[in-house]
């Protein structure tokens, strides 16, 4: 595989009740896309506990040293991989985030993620949900860096800021991950349109990972975790269950769209300009 070119595993896994359980799925699944020549494995939005705000209070651990993140750093250690931890309920003080670290192959946290936008929705009749009643946001837009890219992260309802993937990509990200979590009432709606349209905008590969859909759950996730091109093309896909999606990201490529349609050079900075206050 030539040195421009990253294969990422985004693991689509089933999330249970039991939060030892579903962190002992996660590794298992970190070691089976490790074993599929991933360097990078991305996990979805809530991934040691289902997804709600009743849940959140009592999934909720010390970052780092609560035990979902010592076992990805151990994972992303033992396997020799990067491992985007997805999200978990984060504890601190007396304050809830829900929250993405990433570990590197030496087991070292290159980033910790705080949702920055919280999901407070009314579609009567379908969904209501209010994670600020519980929550706390993040105040941070959040990168890291691979040896093949810049990398920009967000959790789930961040996905519908465009302000902050064109934040990323003015900060030279080239890929952006969205772990998420959407329902059954906006999952068919927006999920694959927000992403595709975050990769076209910025000119970037975009890839979202949900949990599988459990019907059983109060909150049942879409699933659909996907990659999208920097042409806005869904390059890797899956449907519902739980599966673990590889796509080859081409770094050379997103060169080539930036430079057949150069957008991002031709930004009218005088006329108007995205600024960042954090
Ligand atoms: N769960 C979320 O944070 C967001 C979501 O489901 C949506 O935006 O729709």
């Amino acid at each position: 595989m030539a040195a421009s070119t990253l294969r990422i595993a985004l693991v689509q896994m089933a999330v249970g009740e039991v939060k030892t359980k579903n962190v002992a799925r996660a590794v298992q699944l970190i070691k089976e896309a490790a074993g599929g020549g991933a360097q990078m494995i991305v996990l979805p939005e809530c991934f040691n506990s289902p997804y709600g705000t009743t849940h959140f209070p009592k999934y909720a651990e010390d970052i780092p040293g609560g035990e979902s993140t010592v076992a990805l750093r151990d994972a992303a250690k033992k396997f020799g991989v990067f491992v985007v931890g997805g999200s978990v309920p984060e504890r601190d003080g007396d304050k809830l985030f829900n929250t993405c670290t990433v570990w590197g192959p030496q087991g070292n946290m290159l980033a910790k993620h705080r949702k920055i936008h919280l999901f407070d929705i009314n579609v009567p009749g379908s969904i209501v949900f209010r994670e600020s009643d519980c929550l706390t946001a993040g105040n941070t837009p959040t990168t890291f860096d691979l040896p093949h890219c810049k990398i920009g992260l967000g959790i789930c309802y961040d996905m519908r800021f465009s302000e902050l993937a064109n934040i990323y990509s003015k900060l030279g990200c080239k890929l952006l991950l969205y772990p998420g979590a959407f329902n059954m009432t906006t999952g068919p709606a927006h999920w694959e349109l927000l992403q595709r349209a975050r990769a076209l905008d910025n000119q970037v590969y975009v890839g979202t990972i949900s949990p599988a859909r459990d019907t059983s759950s109060s909150y049942i996730a879409w699933g659909h975790s996907s990659m999208v091109s920097p042409w806005g093309e869904v390059v890797s896909t899956c449907e519902a269950e739980e599966a673990i999606v590889y796509a080859d990201l081409d770094m050379d490529y997103v060169a080539k769209v930036r430079q057949m349609i150069p957008v991002l050079t031709q930004k009218r900075n005088d006329v108007y300009e995205l600024t960042t206050k954090t």
